[in-house]
């Protein structure tokens, strides 16, 4: 498999830019120094606690906000120094589906329109009729009757709203999909559903996705890898298996023992994290994960452990992360 993105040192800060008077809020640091590949047709699952900085990598991916540092590799070409021609092109490679397909959209649309505007904005979609029939093929790949591309958003239920959200990303036939929480608010006989389908039109057209999530077990049936991120940082990143099987990092073990559904068969007692996740404005010295790690010493407070490989293919970024996984380790003391 070749490489199709590579993530090299991708931060984010957000700063207050607001008009207002007074103390400004201090700036918060969503992503911080992150680093990775996607192979081509390769699902890497991203994973993590609401505010880690999931969604905000994966509008970073898409350029659809522009990073504080770092760089975005595709297909071989930096999108932060090509040209506007070059990057609109780069664009059409690149798609995304929401947790909420139609929430920036007017309710006034047809299923047609929302579906057909990524080829409408790079001019393929031809005739009216060519339209209508490209149209009519994507609604029946995501399994939907041709007939619904005349409707208006309203009509449709959550599943079917989130079908039209993937016909409509996979119209320009793109080479990478983010997927931002897309089935998180479906009931969860529909999540199996939309799941499935996600991965038949992956393996059939062959694109990659960057599937973001905080429900371990959905990401089990999907990925082929796991990143797992805390505070803006991936602190593990491994092949599914071997992360849910033996993790490396104290905070995977944890989301792991708190999503036993996650591992069947496996009994393994919740670890329960001290405190809240704190502020990604105020985020801890060293390893930002010390505050709530049962395993932490002084030396966490004092030094960032690096992402670092732990065995072939899995990085883990843990002062204490050595050759054994963490629950081998925890067994042996
Ligand atoms: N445009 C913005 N301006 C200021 N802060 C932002 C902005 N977008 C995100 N943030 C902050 O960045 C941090 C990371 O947010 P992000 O939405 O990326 O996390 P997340 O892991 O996707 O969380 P969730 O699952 O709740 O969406 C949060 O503290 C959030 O409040």
């Amino acid at each position: 498999m070749s490489v199709l993105i590579e993530v090299e040192g991708l931060g984010k800060t957000f700063h207050d830019t607001s008009a207002r008077l007074g103390p400004r809020r201090p700036p918060v640091r969503a992503v911080d120094g992150v680093s990775f590949q996607v192979m081509r047709g390769e699902v890497l699952a991203v994973v993590g606690e609401s505010g880690c900085g999931k969604s905000t990598l994966g509008r970073l991916l898409l350029h659809l906000i522009e990073p504080s540092e770092g760089r975005v590799v595709i297909d071989g070409q930096d999108m932060s120094t090509m040209g506007a021609a070059a990057r609109r092109q780069m664009r059409r490679q690149v798609q995304m589906v929401f947790q909420d397909p139609f929430g920036s959209l007017s309710p006034r649309r047809s299923i047609a329109d929302i579906v057909a505007e990524p080829l409408d904005a790079f001019g393929l979609s031809g005739s009216r009729r060519a339209r209508r029939e490209t149209v009519a093929d994507l609604l029946r790949m995501v399994g939907l009757p041709a007939a619904y591309m005349d409707r208006k958003p309203r009509q449709f239920s959550g599943g079917q709203r989130q079908r039209i959200g993937i016909a409509r990303a996979i119209s320009v036939d793109p080479s990478f999909i983010v997927a931002d929480e897309p089935v998180s608010a479906l009931d969860v006989s529909i999540q199996a559903q939309i799941i499935n389908l996600m991965q038949d039109l992956q393996r059939e057209k062959g694109f990659a996705y960057l599937f973001i999530a905080h429900d371990l077990a959905v990401v089990r049936h999907i990925a082929d890898r796991v990143a797992v991120m805390y505070l803006g940082r991936i602190v593990e990143i491994g092949g599914k298996d071997q992360v849910y099987g033996a993790p490396h990092h104290p905070y995977t073990e944890a989301l792991l023992s708190a999503a036993p559904e996650a591992r069947p068969g496996r009994r393994s007692g919740r670890i329960v994290l001290q405190g809240d996740v704190p502020s990604p404005s105020r985020v801890p010295s060293g390893c930002a994960f010390r505050t709530r790690c049962p395993l932490a010493t002084e030396l966490c407070a004092r030094e960032t452990p690096p992402l670092v490989e732990v065995e072939p293919g899995r990085l883990a970024a843990c002062h204490f992360a050595s050759a054994f996984p963490i629950t081998r380790r925890r067994n042996a003391a």
